[in-house]
């Protein structure tokens, strides 16, 4: 029995995703090995879940082909490992969730969820989508600075500039509605984004919310935003890096006046009140960008209790 409105079993698909092309820093693909190595599915199956491990690519490797120099289409790099490992991912997320299990997809850059969030919507065509994140990754190939398809993936599922998107990207399908997403955790928004935001009426609330009103009212409001019936499942896909460097330091890029620890888990214990969670990703843990050795821990073990928080962990 599960107590989720979407779900006949407390059923769960843990699809890792190795991906680091999203960006350039190396260390990222590691997220899903150090999750895993901390315990994630045990501590999950501890939770009452029923669990089966998925690799989204098969084991095949990513990083020998980052280096590749002709991978870019105009101001885009890497969009063609970007394109066919979003599209591995998309047919894990459809398949995870078709199947009637929930699917915590476990990256991996930010990237991968243009595979996440095209995967949910082509099950629940409905689903509402929480972006828990210091950015918007909501560039376009036109209004992108650095390049990094991680900055990008919410343009991609809405279809946004579609008209220079790389060939390799051109199979997502344009399903995501702005009305369908809500942002929590913004302090770092680059200025086409902004613009981008307004002009499609984006329900976006930035640190300066969560310190006006307060967690609690900014979750209420965020889910009120995509699911004004009720009836939404919900795809929570959450950037680690939303959670203040503080607690979270080895993620690639850590900006400060993030929401506190107790902040970033209340969110996602709100979210499994709701009982209509149906997809997790949870993105941006870099290993290998730790000056100490306690900064691997804290990231990797602020991830896993995101997860399980999502996934019923309560403290009572
Ligand atoms: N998933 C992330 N951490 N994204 C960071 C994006 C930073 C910046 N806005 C860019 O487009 O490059
Ligand atoms: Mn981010
Ligand atoms: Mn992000």
């Amino acid at each position: 029995m599960s107590t989720n409105t979407f779900l006949p079993n407390k059923s769960l698909t843990i699809i890792t995703a190795p991906f680091s092309g999203g960006q350039g820093k190396s260390g990222v693909e590691l997220g899903p090995e150090y999750l895993l190595k901390a315990g994630l599915e045990k501590d999950l199956q501890g939770l009452g879940w029923e669990t089966k491990v998925v690799d989204a690519f098969n084991g095949k490797d990513y990083e020998a082909l980052k280096n590749d120099e002709s991978d870019v289409h105009g101001n885009c790099k890497r969009p063609n490992i970007v394109g066919e490992a979003t599209k591995s991912v998309f047919e894990a997320v459809k398949a995870a969730t078709e199947a009637k299990t929930l699917a915590l997809t476990v990256g991996g850059d930010h990237s991968i969820a243009i595979g996440t969030v095209a995967g949910t919507l082509s099950t629940y065509p409905n689903a509402g989508v929480l972006w828990i994140d210091a950015h918007a990754d909501i560039n376009t190939p036109l209004t992108t600075d650095s390049g990094n398809l991680h900055g990008c993936p919410v343009s991609f599922v809405m279809g946004l500039d579609s008209h220079v998107c790389p060939p390799e990207l051109k199979w997502v399908p344009k399903v995501l509605d702005p009305k369908k997403i809500a942002y929590i955790g913004l302090r770092d928004v680059d200025d086409g984004e902004k613009k981008i935001l307004k002009e499609h009426g984006i329900t976006a609330f930035s640190m300066y919310h969560v310190d006006r009103y307060g967690i609690n009212k900014v979750v209420e409001m965020a889910l009120a935003a995509i699911d004004p019936t009720g009836d939404s499942p919900i795809h929570l896909s959450y950037d680690v890096d939303a959670i203040d460097p503080f607690f979270v330091p080895a993620t690639g890029t850590p900006v400060g006046g993030g929401l506190t620890f107790r902040e970033g888990l209340f969110i996602a214990e709100r979210v499994a009140e709701t009982g209509k969670l149906i997809a997790v990703d949870i993105v941006e843990c870099n290993p290998l960008l730790a000056t100490q050795d306690s900064h691997v821990a804290d990231t990797i073990s602020t991830g896993a209790a995101i997860a399980r928080a999502a996934l019923g962990e309560t403290l009572l």
